[in-house]
């Protein structure tokens, strides 16, 4: 399990991150999610000792990164794929790995199998590999000490639709075998698709958390109708029993149960063309204003 209590980072008079606290579950896979610059970096630099906290402190099965004594058997970390030795082969970087960690030396090639990187691929050298095989590699860094912990800094990054799949399916067996996964991302597809629980945070700050399912569950219902005089009149019904709308193109989305939202349009005399739960709309509505939202860039210039 990972800890994350109130933990925060300024750079200066810059706050990057701002008393995020929350955990990321043994058995489940953790999506963090957030625009470009929300803190995600950041955070993940500070769980695994290469930045400091201004306050606050994470732990990772109870301990502080730091007291690790060797800290790849116990966490796998990728926190960016592309700062690998380019000079040196996929096999030469994993041995590298495999002997600082003290590992048997079978491990390596065990690891490169279960990350799809081929014989002919791991004797290349890094700089010749697509951003996809980097992240297998990086991947493939992060398991190779058979860890409980995985942190990984937009690890579907340069992935293909296939390989999104490949790592969902394996990050899924990690954690079903008992393990605990945290992975970032900006974008909210790939997390809904990988991830069990969501946490998402903007300009450094959780704005939302919870099960996938939960968060999803929370979006309410799509509304459209025949006009814009019939889609006022509902959002006035609605407004009169206290339910929240949000206009959408030709309709609204709605912060009620689809039942609810029927049975006032049929007592307003209101004729509904769509009616059907949002599925997400809520979050990613949610999501596209966080991304929308360039402040903090200005801010941190
Ligand atoms: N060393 C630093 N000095 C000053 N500001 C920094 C430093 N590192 C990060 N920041 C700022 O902190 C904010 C958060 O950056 P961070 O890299 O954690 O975001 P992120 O969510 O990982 O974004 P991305 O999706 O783009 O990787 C940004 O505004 C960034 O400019």
């Amino acid at each position: 399990m990972i800890s994350v209590e109130s933990l925060t980072k300024h750079y200066g008079p810059f706050t990057a991150v701002d008393h995020v606290s929350f955990t990321a579950a043994t058995g489940r896979v953790t999506g963090f999610l957030g625009p470009n610059g929300a803190g995600k970096s950041t955070s993940m630099r500070v769980m695994v000792g290469l930045t400091r906290a201004s306050s606050g402190r994470v732990t990772i099965g109870g301990r502080d990164y730091r007291e690790l004594v060797n800290p790849g058997l116990e966490v796998g970390v990728l926190l960016d794929a592309s700062a690998q030795h380019a000079g040196r082969t996929g096999r030469e970087i994993l041995t590298i790995a495999q002997q600082t960690m003290g590992l048997p030396k079978a491990q390596v090639a065990e690891t490169l199998a279960r990350v799809g990187l081929t014989d002919d691929e791991a004797g290349r050298r890094v700089r010749d590999y697509s951003l996809g095989m980097r992240q297998r590699l990086g991947i493939a860094t992060a398991l190779i000490g058979d860890p409980e912990v995985l942190i990984l800094d937009e690890p579907a990054n340069g992935l293909d639709p296939a390989g999104i799949r490949w790592m969902r399916d394996l990050l899924r067996g990690f954690a079903n075998d008992g393990g605990t996964v945290l992975l970032s991302s900006h974008l909210l597809h790939e997390i809904e698709v990988i991830a069990d629980d969501i946490v998402v945070i903007g300009q450094g700050r959780i704005v939302a958390q919870g099960s996938k399912t939960e968060l999803l569950a929370a979006a309410g219902t799509l509304v459209r109708t025949s006009d814009p005089a019939q889609t006022d009149r509902l959002a006035r019904a609605l407004h009169e029993a206290s339910v929240v709308t949000t206009p959408i193109d030709g309709g609204l989305r709605v912060d009620a149960e689809p039942e609810l939202v029927g049975e006032t349009a049929h007592r307003a005399g209101v004729v509904l063309r769509e009616l059907r739960p949002a599925d997400g709309a809520g979050l990613e509505e949610m999501f596209l204003e966080l991304t929308a939202d360039t402040a903090r860039e200005g801010a941190a210039a």
